[in-house]
């Protein structure tokens, strides 16, 4: 099966969030499935220079929304890829997504439409790669920067299957109706069931109404969708095509995250016990004292979903019972800031910025990973945590709700707990979490059974990839 997947970041090469883990990751869990599977990414610097001089022209455009492109077959880092090298729109310093004054590029739509157009060509006419002729049977398009391949694919007369998945609706790549005709989309399509939204037009509803299959990551979040709180206006959508959107969970790199051979970590460990000497050394690196309580950490993106601003009020709870919390991020200056304040108290310690190795060494460290959010799609740090033994502490939504089992009284007694859940996601049942997690902390039987059954709990990919192997075979069938 030839699969093109569709991204507009992919680990290792360039990330900004979870996407890239996924994109990254499916190639390599899908070749056990039989799955083919190429990634067209935009040749951002990090790419180009990752790509190397290996790497072939197969194809090329000559004026590509205001200048010449090639498209370049190549590998690096284990990935299959196909990178589309334009400089007007990809060769550029600094965030991916983010001018220097920290709005988004204003040629965004026409960079990721670039993406999406490439991404329909290679569809509809094939490529040859190495001598051999190569087109994809179907193409899984990531979030909205893929959202108009459906649209473009029947402009240039492909007819593979499309799998969209959203890894965030919050996410939708609006921009104004005036960009129709610019973007090369039919303007018979501007209305409320196509890919007009609100009087805008709107990347991800153009694949949510045209790609054959819907996918996301995580069976509650689909649930979730459709409902007005979670749908960001798309829950109306998301309930039309019930019936073609399913929940697959995301796993996570089990080389890359292995407490045993993670070379990022002061002492590698098979078993909680192995946990102290990284917890030592994680406090001596952020400079927090010795503590009774647990030593909690964050790694996140510093935004209003991840709900870290109810962790700030919520933290009393915590330090008040000889608790700790180590925070890695970056995001909302607002946010940077009253976490560098909160680090004024001693069990406190806050590092902003993005920092892959210390987000190994906070996870093998730590007692306990917070992660309230809002909203969660899946969450990957969580799923770190459990492999790591590192108890997650989670709002229970979305992925965070389909991967942690909480300790209730029924599965303490069963013996099957991993982690807390609290709902609803507001201050004080985030408070009582926390202090229920001091007192689990304080009985070291059932923490040592709760750290073992975490580090049991299955959090690769082999299941998803069949997931994702079984939706690809059904929508090429009915294509
Ligand atoms: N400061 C920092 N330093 C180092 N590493 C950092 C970091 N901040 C974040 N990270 C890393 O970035 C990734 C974040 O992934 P998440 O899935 O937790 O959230 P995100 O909201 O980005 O992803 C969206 O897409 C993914 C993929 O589908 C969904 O799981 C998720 O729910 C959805 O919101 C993790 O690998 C984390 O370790």
């Amino acid at each position: 099966m030839r699969v093109l997947s569709v991204a507009s970041e992919c680990a290792p090469l360039v990330k900004t969030g979870g996407l890239a883990d996924v994109a990254g990751a499916l190639p390599a869990a899908l070749r056990a499935e039989g799955v083919e599977m190429r990634t067209l990414l935009p040749g951002y610097p990090a790419v180009m220079a990752a790509l190397g001089h290996g790497a072939g022209q197969v194809a090329a455009e000559a004026d590509l929304f205001g200048g010449p492109a090639r498209l370049l077959a190549g590998h690096a880092a284990g990935l299959d890829l196909l990178v589309l090298d334009a400089p007007h729109l990809f060769a550029r310093e600094g965030s991916i997504y983010l001018g220097p004054d920290g709005q988004d590029w204003p040629d965004n739509p026409e960079r990721f439409a670039a993406l999406s157009l490439m991404a329909a060509r290679i569809g509809a006419r094939g490529l040859t790669i190495d001598g051999a002729a190569w087109r994809p049977e179907l193409i899984h398009c990531h979030d909205w920067q893929a959202g108009f391949v459906p649209d473009y694919l029947e402009r240039e007369g492909g007819d593979c299957a499309t799998v969209l998945t959203i890894h965030n609706i919050a996410f939708q790549g609006l921009t104004g109706h005036h960009m129709i005709e610019r973007l090369g989309l039919p303007r018979s399509r501007f209305h409320a069931d196509g890919f007009e939204y609100y009087g805008k037009l709107s990347a991800l509803k153009a694949g949510l109404m045209r790609a054959d299959r819907l996918t996301t990551v995580s069976p509650t979040y689909a649930a979730e969708l459709m409902r007005p709180e979670f749908g960001m206006g798309l829950d109306g959508v998301m309930r039309a095509r019930r019936r073609d959107l399913s929940g697959i969970l995301n796993g996570i790199d089990e080389t890359a995250w292995n407490p045993a051979t993670d070379p990022h970590i002061a002492e590698g460990y098979r078993h909680p016990a192995g946990k102290a000497p990284n917890r030592d050394a994680l406090r001596a690196e952020m400079g927090l004292p010795e503590a009774p309580g647990p030593l909690c950490c964050v790694v996140s993106r510093l935004t209003e979903q991840k709900g870290l601003d109810l962790l700030l009020e919520a933290l009393p709870a915590l330090l008040d019972r000889g608790g700790q919390l180590a925070l890695l991020g970056s995001g909302d200056r607002a946010l940077e800031d009253a976490f560098r304040d909160a680090a004024r108290e001693d069990n406190v310690a806050v590092r902003i910025g993005y920092d892959e190795a210390l987000s190994h060494r906070l996870i093998a460290g730590s007692d306990a990973i917070l992660v309230p959010s809002r909203f969660e799609p899946c969450g990957l740090t969580q799923l770190y945590g459990l492999r790591y033994g590192t108890i997650p502490v989670v709002a229970l939504t979305g992925g965070l709700a389909d991967t942690v089992i909480n300790a209730s009284p029924a599965a303490l007694d069963r013996g099957v707990a991993t982690g807390l859940q609290f709902h609803p996601v507001a201050k004080d049942p985030l408070a009582v979490a926390l202090d229920r997690l001091c007192d689990l902390h304080a009985e070291p039987e059932v923490w040592a059974q709760m750290q073992a059954n975490a580090m049991r709990q299955p959090v690769g990919w082999t299941s998803s990839a069949r997931a994702y192997a079984a939706l690809y075979r059904d929508a090429i069938a009915a294509a």
